[in-house]
């Protein structure tokens, strides 16, 4: 199946509500059924994000596991999305490379995978919300945690002062909130002025994946 251009890429990226990250399933076994299900119910952008063992998965099993998400992408026209690496992204032809303050410096990520791929970057502060939004390159940032989270050990809550700050910046980037969100906490982060968020362990531990996409998707889609 063709990949997406840079056009199509960003089109897709300014349209995008429900961004969920995902671990490689591998005790489960089921990671397809689960893509499948979870870009089924209206998961717009779909990382996969691996660190169940305490580190990044080898770079073998990371490609494996990005081949079976991307098949699952094209067939849903959701959006690829590694985290981390840029020579994987690259490598898997993804469409979206997801950098933290820690990773690769935008410019340099930029470099290796070249003007499609759509490069994102995390924000726990008002100060890299604002340099997110403003940084040659960088095409969407996420703003959190908003609360604490077990999928982020270690990562103080930002809390949803930073939602409503970066709401009320007029930041023209798309911007994500992000951590700790469920079902429960999504109308309070609406509230605060987020129209995007990025969830795990909301849709990855449901029952009923499609479901639980299902739910948010139609909370943000209006
Ligand atoms: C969409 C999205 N937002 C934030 C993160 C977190 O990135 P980072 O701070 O680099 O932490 P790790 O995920 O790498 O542990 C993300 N991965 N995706
Ligand atoms: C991967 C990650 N990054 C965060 C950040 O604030 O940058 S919070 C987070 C984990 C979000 O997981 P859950 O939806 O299960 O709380
Ligand atoms: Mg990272």
């Amino acid at each position: 199946m063709p990949g997406l251009d840079a056009t199509q890429i960003r089109r897709k990226l300014a349209d995008a509500r429900l961004y969920l990250c995902t671990d490689a399933r591998t005790e489960r076994g089921d990671l397809a059924e689960f893509a499948e299900a979870a870009l089924a119910g209206g998961v717009d952008i779909l990382q996969l994000r691996d660190k169940s063992a305490g580190a990044p998965l080898e770079a073998r099993a990371e490609l494996a596991a990005l081949e079976v998400l991307g098949e699952a992408c094209a067939r849903h026209g959701a959006l690829l999305a590694v985290n981390d690496r840029a020579d994987i992204a690259l490598a898997a032809g993804a469409d979206v490379l997801h950098l933290g303050q820690d990773d690769l410096p935008v410019s340099v990520a930029r470099r290796v995978v070249g003007e499609h791929v759509v490069l994102g970057r995390s924000t726990h502060s008002a100060e890299q919300a604002s340099a997110a939004a403003t940084e040659p390159g960088v095409d969407y940032f996420c703003t959190g945690p908003c609360w604490t989270t077990p999928t982020k050990p270690g990562r103080p809550a930002a809390g949803l002062d930073l939602v409503r700050e970066t709401a009320a910046s007029g930041a023209t980037r798309p911007w994500f909130a992000i951590g700790g969100i469920d079902a429960a906490r999504l109308p309070e982060v609406l509230a605060a002025g987020a129209d995007r968020v990025v969830v795990v362990r909301a849709i990855t531990e449901a029952e009923d994946p499609r479901a639980a996409a299902d739910w948010f998707r139609t909370r943000l889609r209006g």
